[in-house]
């Protein structure tokens, strides 16, 4: 009994034996001694519990969104130095088969859905309310419980890393390959779950933010006045409520295959893994321009903003926006023209996808003419925006070529495909949240980041893109295909790999730079006192930095675009500011620890599940129920901020102006 035991927790329990493996896990452990440590010795527990693990508050989850996000990347980041190094010589013997496979797949997943869509769901909690001239998102509870649904789904995912073994079969883990027969390990159980759970959360946040957009904003503000990053939001969340059931749904027939031995996706028993692959798709093609979409609403936000410009074809960019997130659901089988759809399937998908080029064009050129004459000031966030314009191109035209189908039998799974789509997700998403960051964040914390050492990683970020993945292009049509861990001496790829290897590493320092930057600007805080650090156009930008809980003291009254701008302009001309209201209580949502607590019942449900132990999934889907039963009876969820506690804090955020 005791060795069968042994055996279990050495042999599956435990990932056990590579060297490098077991250096993570023992520089896991110990940060995580540290941290408990840290926490323990200054008595910040309770403080941790009341101020942020029970926050219903959208800047606080906005910053745990963010500070999760750059944790992931730099994992994501870590496995994708790891690759680079093993690819830069044939036949290194650094990562084996199957190593390289687990990396692969839980860098592309980490990446997608625990970088980039917390980075984009941070800047929305940050940004959005205060944009729209609102206290709250719509449902600020069911917030809470969207972020803790993603961070405890993260974190079963990453746990495989320590425990079972991590999955390995691609970011979208395509079946037979991922079914029981070929994948009997844990991994995959926890990719369905890992990604079920944040899933879930992901698909509330969607209807959360529609929601907030439609029903919260300021007093005025019609829709065609709204900021140009919130009608992103919108895009990218209608797109959300209409994707991610069709994840959940697709995970959790896999699960159903796996789990009961149903046969949705096998290819016996009236099975077809063609559906899988079509589901899977229909979700994740309309993923990355959930991804995207928020990017091109930070870019325009930030041209408009350091052009000192209004934003150029308002109108075209918002229908442009809507029309990306309705084509996006026309175009998913271009990412498999080569599984054998037929020619009048393949032609319709090649001519949905190439249309998607137009509203985008037009979006780049609003850009171009909103510079166009303007004075421009190089600060970080205008950089990245800047750079981000020829890069997204680049990477938009491969994709454009990508969807010329029979030319696609050539391109798909090389590292054409490679490259593309790392231009697309680096030089457009990655670029895009950073610029929205550095732009945010003196909104968020009070104090500007330090331009030089920004300045320093911006440069190393983008000459270490192109030198990492400009080489790839023509690797790919060399004939290097995507997902193999070594190669031949004979093929001639080393010299162009070397150079890509090279140039991961610039982006890795880059990294460096910007942990630094923080670190500096957080040492040498200079106070950003006026609140409108950059000379702002929209409403986030009138409000002291970081604002009250509150938000407003008084709900803006909005007649217009650039609100605040154009209230900043009539002052100068010598006018009166517009009248103010008296004051009113405030009524605000009270802090719960049960997103927090009901999320962690998900987990642990999840983890009884992923090794299908019944005493384990039990409590935990009682737990969940629980936690639901006592907020249905809670009713004491709220309370009033008072006129004079009000006035308070204002004169208090005033006077240190
Ligand atoms: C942010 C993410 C993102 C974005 C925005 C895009 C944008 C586009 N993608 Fe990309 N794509 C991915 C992420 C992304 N892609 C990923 C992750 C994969 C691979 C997944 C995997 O297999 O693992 C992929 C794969 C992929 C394929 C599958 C290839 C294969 O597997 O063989 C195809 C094929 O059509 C494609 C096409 C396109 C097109 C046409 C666009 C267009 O939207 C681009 C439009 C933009 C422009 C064209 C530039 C600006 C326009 C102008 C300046 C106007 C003038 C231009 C013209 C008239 C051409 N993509
Ligand atoms: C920082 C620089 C990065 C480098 C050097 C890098 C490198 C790589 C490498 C080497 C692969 C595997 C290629 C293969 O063998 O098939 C890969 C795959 C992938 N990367 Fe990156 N990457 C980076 C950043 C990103 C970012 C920011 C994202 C997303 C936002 C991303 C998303 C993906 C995806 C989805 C895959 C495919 C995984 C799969 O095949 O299942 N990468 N990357
Ligand atoms: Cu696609």
């Amino acid at each position: 009994m005791l060795n069968d035991l042994k055996d279990f927790l050495l042999n599956d329990f435990f990932v056990t034996g590579d060297p490098l493996i077991l250096g993570s896990q023992v520089a896991i452990a110990l940060s995580i001694v540290a941290i408990v440590f840290v926490l323990t010795y200054f008595k910040k527990w309770k403080w941790l519990w009341t101020e942020w693990l029970t926050t219903v508050d959208h800047k606080r989850i906005g910053i745990m969104y963010i500070i999760a996000s750059l944790l992931m990347l730099f994992r994501g980041g870590v496995d994708a130095l790891l690759m680079r190094v093993q690819l830069a010589a044939p036949q290194l013997e650094f990562l084996h088969a199957d190593h390289y496979n687990q990396i692969f797949t839980t860098h592309g997943v980490i990446m997608i859905l625990f970088m980039a869509m917390p980075l984009m769901f941070g800047l929305f909690n940050i940004v959005l309310p205060l944009q729209i001239g609102a206290r709250d998102v719509a449902y600020p509870f069911l917030n809470a419980l969207s972020f803790w649904l993603f961070f405890w789904g993260a974190m079963l995912f990453n746990v495989s890393f320590v425990i079972g073994g991590s999955p390995d079969t691609g970011w979208l883990a395509y079946p037979p390959l991922s079914g029981l027969q070929l994948s009997p390990g844990v991994g995959q159980d926890f990719y369905i779950w890992g990604i079920q759970i944040s899933g879930i959360g992901s698909l509330a946040t969607g209807i959360n933010f529609v929601a907030t957009i439609l029903k919260m904003r300021a007093p005025g503000m019609k829709l065609m006045d709204m900021p140009m990053f919130a009608w992103s939001v919108l895009a990218s969340c209608v797109t959300i409520m209409f994707a991610f059931p069709i994840l959940t749904v697709t995970l959790f027939l896999l699960f159903l295959d796996r789990y009961l031995g149903a046969h949705f996706f096998t290819l016996d028993a009236g099975g077809n893994p063609m559906m899988y692959i079509n589901l899977i798709w229909m979700w994740g093609h309309p993923e990355v321009y959930i991804v995207i979409l928020p990017a091109f609403g930070i870019f325009s936000e930030v041209v408009s903003t350091f052009a000192r410009k209004k934003l150029f074809g308002y109108k075209s960019m918002v229908f442009a926006l809507m029309s990306i997130s309705v084509a996006s659901f026309f175009t998913w089988a271009h990412h498999f023209f080569t599984m054998g759809s037929g020619a009048n399937v393949n032609a319709f998908f090649a001519i949905t996808t190439m249309i998607i080029a137009i509203p985008t064009g037009v979006k780049v050129f609003n850009w171009l003419f909103t510079m166009f004459r303007g004075r421009i000031t190089f600060s970080t966030p205008m950089l990245w925006t800047i750079a981000f314009i020829p890069c997204f191109v680049i990477g938009g035209m491969t994709g454009v070529l990508l969807s010329v189908a029979p030319a696609d039998f050539q391109f798909h799974n090389s590292y054409f495909l490679i490259a593309h789509f790392h231009q697309v997700l680096i030089g457009g998403v990655v670029f895009g949240y950073f610029a929205g960051l550095y732009y945010w964040w003196p909104k968020l914390f009070g104090f500007k980041l330090h331009e030089g050492l920004g300045k320093w990683a911006f440069w190393f970020w983008n000459i270490g893109f192109y030198v990492c993945f400009m080489p790839q292009y023509v690797l790919g049509l060399m004939g290097m295909t995507r997902r193999f861990n070594e190669y031949d001496f004979d093929m001639g790829w080393q010299p162009l790999n070397i150079v890509s290897t090279v140039g991961a590493f610039l982006m890795g320092i880059a990294f460096i730079f910007q942990v630094w930057q923080i670190a500096h600007s957080i040492k040498f805080l200079k106070k950003e006192k006026t609140g409108d650090a950059w000379d702002g156009r929209t409403l986030e930008w009138s409000i002291p930095s970081p604002p009250p809980v509150y938000n407003f003291a008084r709900l803006p009254q909005v007649s217009g675009r650039d609100p605040w701008w154009e209230e900043k302009q009539r002052i100068a001309r010598g006018e009166q500011p517009s009248p103010l209201p008296p004051l009113e209580p405030i009524h605000m949502p009270k802090n719960s620890g049960i997103p927090f607590i009901m999320s962690f019942f998900w987990f642990v449900a999840g983890f009884g599940f992923v090794w299908d132990w019944k005493w384990m999934i039990i409590p935990g889907l009682a737990g969940v129920v629980i936690c639901m039963l006592i907020r249905s009876f809670s009713y004491d969820t709220d309370y009033y901020i008072s006129v004079e506690e009000i006035e308070r804090t204002e004169a208090k955020l005033r006077g240190a102006y």
